[in-house]
């Protein structure tokens, strides 16, 4: 079956003047139906790329494409694309309701059909009948949240941008509200484009996740994939924790890292080892494992679940590993196996 992608992009950059360019050449597509997550630390060109395709920048070179048709050249008030920003943006003199019936009623939508598509939107964020009547500045961030999202997806957009839109909520309602935010893009199927710099929020909401730095995107992804199979050190360092050590040369079914440890299996002599923490087996679990590394405790770090340990596994190399609340101390000797399918090689480099 032939489906046209919500959202495509091709070649997308754009400069502010600088010596790099803020959006490099960027390549996406966006399945319809689907969320996709752009992550990346601050600075990386997320809120230039979002800006890009809701219309409120014009790039320098590369082409928009929403449902299959070009875009690129249309103005921002007729692509079709509802947006939330991380400040809500809301109408501040105007009521909740008012605030979510304008974008109607700047498109001629009729009064009687305005009143009923309005509070169906407003039950579906859930927001009271008597917070629908309050202004903004009389309303809580999760509510305002909740009005902002309303308000980008009454009108029926083609495709939802959203830009940090869970960044000024307390840990306790964002986590809340990520569940909520995932619902209704199910329930109303759609096409949802959400930046962040929050991990996290990637990886628990995203049907696909594209990993940017200094203007470009390194990957894009299933979140499993991302975090399994992460192709360059930025990322697997960037999603998750993990251990990346240099490979210093090959010989037979063996390869070696810094520090002289050596690992089962084949790498290519500058390519790196990645082995998350909780790949590590620990106490006699460890013996059944082909490689295994002894070293010293030098910190450990309680998480309630679990406890990461540094382990000198050699001279100048420490790797973290998880292992049970108690089960080994500072200074205590370990031995950490290392299970053939703990280790990733990262082909990559950066950029
Ligand atoms: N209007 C502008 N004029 C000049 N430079 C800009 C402008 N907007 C963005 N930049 C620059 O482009 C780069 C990317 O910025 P952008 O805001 O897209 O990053 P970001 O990943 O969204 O960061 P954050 O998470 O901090 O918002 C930065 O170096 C920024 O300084």
């Amino acid at each position: 079956m032939v489906t046209t992608d919500a959202l495509r992009l091709e070649g997308m950059t754009r400069s502010f003047g600088g010596s790099a360019p803020a959006v490099n050449r960027v390549d996406l597509r966006l399945e319809a139906g689907s969320l996709f997550c752009l992550l990346g630390p601050s600075g990386c060109g997320k809120s230039t790329l979002l800006r890009l395709i809701g219309g409120y920048l014009a790039p320098d070179a590369g082409r928009v494409l929403l449902a299959g048709a070009d875009v690129t050249d249309t103005p921002l008030e007729r692509r079709d694309i509802g947006m939330v920003f991380q400040n809500y943006a809301l109408f501040p003199h105007l009521t909740a309701r008012t605030n979510v019936a304008f974008g109607l009623e700047a498109r001629g939508v009729p009064r009687s059909e305005r009143r009923q598509r309005v509070d169906a939107m407003l039950d579906r964020v859930g927001l009271s009948p008597a917070e629908r009547e309050r202004r903004p500045h009389e309303l809580s961030g999760g509510q305002q949240q909740r009005v902002a999202l309303a308000r980008a997806l009454v009108i029926r957009p083609k495709l939802l941008l959203l830009d940090e839109p869970l960044a000024n909520l307390d840990r306790q309602l964002r986590e809340q509200m990520r569940v909520e935010l995932k619902e209704i893009q199910r329930a109303t199927g759609v096409s949802a484009l959400l930046v962040t710099h929050d991990q996290e929020e990637a990886l628990s909401l995203a049907d696909r996740v594209g990993v940017m730095l200094g203007g470009r995107l390194l990957q894009v992804d299933a979140p499993r994939v991302l975090y399994n199979r992460p192709r360059t050190p930025f990322v697997a360092g960037f999603l998750g924790l993990a251990n990346l050590l240099r490979v210093a040369g090959a010989k037979g079914d063996t390869f070696h890292l810094e520090g002289g440890l050596a690992l089962r299996g084949t790498a290519a002599k500058g390519s790196w080892a990645m082995i998350r923490p909780e790949k590590f087996r620990l106490g006699p679990a460890a013996e059944h494992c082909p490689s295994r590394w002894t070293g010293r405790v030098t910190s450990t770090l309680f998480l309630g679940a679990q406890q990461v340990l540094q382990v000198a596994v050699a001279p100048a190399v420490t790797v973290r590993a998880c292992c049970r609340p108690g089960e080994a101390g500072d200074g205590d000797e370990v031995t950490l196996g290392v299970p053939d399918d703990a280790v990733w090689i990262v082909p990559e480099d950066d950029l």
